[in-house]
């Protein structure tokens, strides 16, 4: 059986609401939450319950931190995937000033927890857009972030410094692949998009009009609608 795997982005383990919402009726679906893991643990998890299923592939939907994860398991067990959606996501490993940010946050938040957080990450997270005029988007993001286990925080932000660099995997991508970006993302812009979009054989790109990094929660009903056609053509 064939499965859809929806991977959040940090710290947003219950982003998935709008997506899971159109998909259930429709496709086996599972959302996991793979907080405080580094990325190799997670895909671990991952694969686990896909076979805890009975899954012998799935199709990845990785937004962000979730695309960094779809590529290292697209790395560690090709045979698994039947195609991906990369949104807002990019192929490059942190810089050192973005590996040292990494490590004054999670310092932070083991000093203070995390209630100074959502205001650190929200005004790049969503666009402008949402933040101007979709408040209860802004608040629900923002709660998503206070619900997690700082201590988890910390350790993903770690595990995103430590990333490998993914720019060698991308031309080993050989699967049906959808590339979304919000046309407001200042985290990962339409740049990055392209470059995955030229390294990929055969990928499609969507710009979606209106949203920021999350583009999944700020633009649910275009993200729903390119998913489902992209589903249709994989798995049909
Ligand atoms: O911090 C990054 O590398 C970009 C990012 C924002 C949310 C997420 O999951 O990763």
């Amino acid at each position: 059986m064939t499965g859809v795997v929806l991977l959040h982005a940090f710290p947003y383990p219950t982003m998935w609401g709008p997506q899971l919402e159109v998909l259930q009726p429709r496709y086996p679906v599972i959302a996991p939450n793979y907080m405080g893991k580094t990325l190799p643990e997670a895909a671990e998890q991952v694969l686990r319950e896909m076979d805890w299923l009975r899954w012998d592939k799935a199709v990845l939907v990785g937004l962000s931190m979730g695309g960094y994860l779809s590529f290292e398991l697209w790395r560690q067990a090709p045979e698994r995937i039947a195609g991906l959606v990369l949104a807002d996501t990019r192929a490059g490993a942190d810089n050192p000033q973005g590996r040292a940010t990494r490590d004054q946050q999670a310092a932070r938040i083991r000093a203070e927890g995390l209630a100074w957080f959502p205001e650190a990450l929200l005004p790049n997270h969503l666009g402008k857009t949402t933040r101007e005029h979709e408040a209860e988007i802004v608040q629900s993001a923002a709660q998503m972030i206070l619900d997690n286990e700082p201590e988890l925080v910390a350790r993903s932000l770690e595990a995103l410094r430590d990333r490998p660099d993914s720019t060698p995997t991308l031309p080993t991508i050989a699967v049906p692949t959808l590339i979304l970006v919000g046309e407001e993302d200042s985290v990962t812009p339409i740049a990055e998009a392209r470059t995955l979009y030229k390294a990929i054989e055969g990928s499609q790109m969507l710009i979606l009009a209106e949203a920021g990094h999350l583009s999944s929660l700020e633009s649910p009903t275009t993200f729903n609608t390119a998913l489902l056609g992209f589903l249709a053509q994989v798995l049909s």
